[in-house]
């Protein structure tokens, strides 16, 4: 399977999704679904990154002198600099230099331009745009400024066979094809950067997605299923964040790709039980229950957020003001271990426990442990080890509801959960709080963990972090074992 689909899968269209993919046939869990390579690579706005390497760099290629190229590289795309080249002695290119946002849209041209890929031209034209919903917006404008014109203006036009992609609809379009269809992707030096890929950009999005996607270091996408998906169903992926509420998801998905979500975790005001979204009810706190406030499902865009047990409201004005307060506060507490816990403390009083920004604050806590553990000369103290196996559960736990099939940042949480629950039982066992069989059966325990989080990861390319955690689980995992069958051995010599 190379570029194309699993033949298990068939582009489809309808009116609400545009095109599709659907599944033709049962696909198991873990099948691969799709294998490609990008049509084109660019930097994030504002970054200027070597055409050859995709490193950050702020030098040019000598002899075309308007594709970013690094020192450490001195070739690029032969036909793209043999055609710059001709152009650069009457295109004033000191603009574009200025603007390097323009240099994406200058890659799409020359593939149009090149009779090796004006084919893959005329399919990028077939992605979606959303050209209308985006006009005179201020993602408009600022393409408008930092793309169209510095390329309308800079002489270009006449030096391309085909300029009817030269006008300014024209490159707003393709400016919102790039937007609307680009896959984030890992840069060498760790920033983004943005890969457009034919086929994988006809894949929907779905909160609670049946596919997952990786990127490699050669910067192939690979979507694979998540968990078995069933004949006739849509292949989906998850176009944002799992570890946002249903506002802030929707809000992205509207801003960055014109839609409205209206998946299963959207439309159900618990988020499958998750509670990503909810507020403690304070009069049932106040009265010994377990009140849990959700938004309500609202009549012509009003909406109502009701507890769950008794009829208390809160006014949407009243939680926007919440969130916006306690978002400030998470940002002032950044990297202060002591702050983030009062914090947490804190809200723990307004939001539910599983509330994406107590999910934010926990997960910014288990980092600093992470870091605490790992930088230590000493081995750090028991309450550290304790802290962190109660942040990695409480995450585990969210992970297993939102994502409950293969999942990267479960087996990660697991990965983390299964070392620092083992840490934390040999500590005690040091203490003599645990028996040699009592060990054992910990350590299995964590040994189920950790086979657990590398089978998830092993579905990752391996020259990637998470295909490097698959390796390191899978020692530890060994060790781990050696470890097992060392105490019992010794509890048989004993008996
Ligand atoms: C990456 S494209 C997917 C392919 C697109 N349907 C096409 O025909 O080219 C993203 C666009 O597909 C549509 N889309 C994807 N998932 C959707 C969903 N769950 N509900 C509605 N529209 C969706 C939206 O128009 C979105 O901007």
């Amino acid at each position: 399977m190379t570029e194309e689909f699993n033949e298990k899968c068939k582009i489809a269209q309808n009116d609400t999704l545009g095109r599709y993919v659907q599944a033709c046939e049962n696909i198991k869990a873990g099948e691969p679904i799709l294998n490609e390579s990008p049509i084109l690579i660019i930097a994030c706005p504002g970054d200027r990154r070597c055409s050859n390497c995709f490193r950050l760099t702020q030098s040019y290629c000598g002899k075309c002198s308007i594709t970013p190229l690094c020192s450490n590289c001195r070739s690029h795309h032969l036909y793209d600099c043999n055609t710059l080249s001709l152009m650069s002695k009457e295109v004033q290119f000191e603009n574009l230099r200025k603007n390097p946002e323009s240099y994406g849209l200058l890659k799409l041209f020359l593939l149009k331009e090149n009779p090796d890929t004006a084919e893959y031209f005329e399919k990028i034209l077939q992605l979606e745009s959303h050209l209308d919903k985006r006009r005179n917006t201020t993602i408009w404008q600022e393409h408008n400024d930092k793309v169209v014109q510095p390329l309308l203006h800079c002489g270009m036009k006449e030096y391309f066979k085909y300029d009817d992609t030269l006008d300014e609809d024209s490159i707003q379009r393709l400016c919102g094809i790039l937007d609307v269809n680009a896959y984030e992707i890992r840069a060498p030096d760790q920033g983004g950067m943005r890969g457009l890929y034919l086929n994988a950009s006809t894949i929907t999005h779905q909160c609670n997605a049946n596919a997952n996607v990786a990127i490699d270091h050669q910067y192939r996408i690979k979507v694979y299923a998540n968990r078995d998906i069933d004949k006739d169903e849509t292949i989906s992926t998850c176009y944002t964040n799992i570890l946002l509420g249903t506002d802030e998801r929707r809000r992205i998905l509207q801003e960055g790709k014109y839609f409205h979500c209206t998946c299963n975790r959207c439309e159900d005001p618990t988020e499958f039980g998750s509670h990503m979204s909810s507020f403690v009810c304070t009069p049932c706190m106040t009265a010994n229950r377990n009140g849990i406030v959700v938004k309500k499902t609202t009549t012509e865009n009003k909406c109502k957020w009701e507890c769950m047990v008794c009829n208390h409201s809160m006014r949407d004005e009243q939680i926007k003001l919440i969130l916006e307060k306690a978002k400030e506060e998470i940002y002032h507490a950044r990297d202060d271990l002591k702050r983030y816990e009062i914090l947490l403390a804190k809200l723990s009083r307004i939001l539910h426990q599983n509330h994406y920004l107590m999910v934010d604050i926990k997960q910014n806590l288990a980092n600093i442990l992470r870091s605490i553990i790992t930088s230590s000369m000493q081995r750090p103290g028991r309450c550290v080890y304790e802290r962190k196996v109660r942040l990695c559960q409480e995450l585990v736990m969210v992970l297993h509801i939102i994502q409950p099939g293969i999942s990267r940042l479960k087996a990660i949480a697991l990965y983390e959960l299964a070392n620092a629950s083992a840490e934390l039982y040999r500590l005690k066992f040091g203490e003599k709080e645990l028996t040699d069989k009592e060990l054992v059966s910990m350590l299995q325990r964590c040994e189920a963990m950790l086979r657990e989080a590398a089978r998830m990861l092993l579905y990752e390319p391996v020259q990637t972090p998470e295909g490097e955690l698959a390796h390191a689980a899978m020692d530890e995992l060994r060790d781990m074992l050696n470890d097992i069958k060392l105490l019992k051995e010794k509890i048989d010599e004993v008996n």
